[in-house]
């Protein structure tokens, strides 16, 4: 089902005293959207988070999580384990993860595949890099990176994914997509849904934006018809700019 959401991924940033310092800022904020809200704290912070955020309407989310049920993977951790402590959805293909830990189109179709099987939710990341927005690439990038990771699902399975646009020249750089390439992105990828699984797929997928989004543009790039929240990186590490994120809609 299509619905507002506001995520924060707080990457490798805070300990655990900084999550509890995080978390009681986070529980003064208002709500007054109708987006939901999700944070992303590191895996050492997960439990603690998880079970400080019980009685709210925060949903504690993992950023990522390996293929396999259980075994020899050391430093990695399962779906089930994910599962076992509460966790319902989980951040893959995250740019930072594709290129700094080399995880490719097909271990993210496994990663995707772990997850549903485990009847987890999925905030699924890509995006083009600057050299293929200046060569006009753009489209056909994100084009394949969703085919490649997604398209042998069936239709059904795409009620647990929402999707997330993150053009990497955008994220941490201070350098936000106009909300009209957003938008003209995010229409792209919808039509790209409805070509391959019909308009009932398309029209109800949900697609965020990341990418430098703060206080001062979340408003206009929400406000684009095709663009249903965000994925929010350092403005999500401080709880009146996120929340001011969260009441942008
Ligand atoms: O990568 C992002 C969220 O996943 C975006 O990060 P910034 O908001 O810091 O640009």
């Amino acid at each position: 089902m299509r619905q507002n959401i506001v995520a924060g991924n707080w990457k490798m940033n805070n300990d655990l005293a900084q999550t509890e310092t995080l978390i009681t800022a986070l529980k003064e904020q208002q709500h007054t959207s109708n987006a939901e809200v999700m944070i992303a704290p590191p895996f050492t912070n997960l439990w603690n988070a998880f079970e400080a955020l019980r009685q709210s309407d925060i949903e504690v989310i993992a950023q990522n999580m390996h293929f396999a049920e259980n075994g020899a993977y050391t430093g990695e951790i399962s779906a089930g384990m994910l599962k076992s402590i509460g966790i319902q959805t989980v951040i893959l293909g995250h740019s930072e993860r594709r290129a700094y830990f080399n995880e490719e189109d097909a271990i993210l179709a496994k990663k995707v595949d772990a997850a549903l099987a485990n009847d987890m939710r999925i905030i699924f990341c890509f995006g083009e890099e600057l050299a293929d927005r200046k060569s006009g690439n753009e489209e056909a990038v994100v084009e394949r990176q969703i085919r490649k990771a997604l398209f042998h699902l069936e239709s059904i399975a795409f009620k647990n994914i929402v999707l997330a646009y993150e053009p990497v020249w955008a994220i941490g750089t201070g350098e936000t997509a106009s909300p009209e390439q957003a938008q003209d992105m995010h229409q792209f990828i919808r039509k790209t849904l409805s070509n391959k699984y019909g308009n009932g797929v398309g029209d109800n997928m949900s697609i965020l934006y990341g990418g430098s989004v703060k206080p001062s543009n979340a408003k206009e790039i929400f406000s684009k018809p095709d663009v249903d929240g965000g994925l929010i990186g350092g403005a999500a590490l401080n709880a009146e700019d996120f929340y001011a994120i969260v009441n942008a809609f």
